[in-house]
């Protein structure tokens, strides 16, 4: 199902400790040109009452060989596959994605376990005029795949683009064999040190374009 509006974190509690958090890693894959660099950085959230880190990657579209996203693949604890409303090739892309993802998890557990939790992931709906995928296209894709699917601009919302990171947390807990207090706590992987992290009230100048994160002010550590 299509949706939008994913209950967004509460408001953090000054009591919870930043130390103890646990950590989420995600991986983001889709075509080339389909915003996923848009949704990179790292993302601290608080979920059912404690802190989660977000370990966000990218992969490079189609600049990347097999085994790179082979690696990162298996790195991921959640996957954002994501396309363009705009672009109709980066949609017929998604599938393989996703199969591609269950293919190598399935590999790497045996076949025992189950899979990681997957959002789809419509970019680029502020875009409206130039719109090649409906959004009923997206939800039946979803529905065949048995996947949520945000439908979201990055340009237009960080909020969208943490209710994608937060829904996955949420599908990993549904799993039911990582009860919150029992999820793996890592220190921050080599991979990530590159990656800059976001602060509330800090802006991004990546594409020239900033970015506000003022909502985010209650969630966002010091
Ligand atoms: N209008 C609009 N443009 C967007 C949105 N998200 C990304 N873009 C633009 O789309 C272009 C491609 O975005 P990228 O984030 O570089 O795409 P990518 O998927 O990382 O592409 P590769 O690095 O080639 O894999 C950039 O010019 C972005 O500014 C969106 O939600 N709306």
């Amino acid at each position: 199902m299509m949706t939008s509006n994913f209950p967004l974190p509460r408001p953090l509690r000054r009591s919870l400790s930043l130390a103890s958090a646990r950590t989420m890693r995600i991986v983001v894959l889709g075509q080339s040109a389909v915003g996923k660099t848009e949704m990179i950085y790292r993302h601290t959230a608080a979920m059912d009452g404690e802190f989660v880190h977000f370990e966000i990657l990218d992969t490079a579209g189609q600049d990347e060989d097999s085994l790179q996203i082979e690696e990162k693949i298996k790195w991921g604890d959640g996957f954002a596959v994501v396309y363009s409303v705009t672009d109709r090739c980066s949609f017929d892309e998604v599938m393989r994605l996703c199969f591609l993802i269950n293919h190598i998890h399935s590999n790497a557990r045996k076949g025992t376990g189950d899979l990681p939790p997957v959002v789809i992931v419509a970019n680029k709906k502020d875009l409206q005029f130039d719109r090649m995928v409906s959004t009923e296209d997206g939800e039946k894709l979803a529905k065949a795949l048995k996947y949520p699917c945000y439908e979201i601009s990055t340009r237009d919302s960080y909020e969208e683009t943490a209710m994608v990171f937060n829904a996955l947390y949420y599908e990993l807990m549904k799993q039911g064999n990582l009860s919150p207090g029992s999820f793996k706590k890592r220190s921050v992987s080599k991979l990530m040190e590159k990656i800059p992290k976001l602060y509330a009230n800090s802006t991004l100048s990546a594409n020239g374009r900033s970015l506000s994160f003022n909502s985010f002010r209650d969630y966002i550590p010091e």
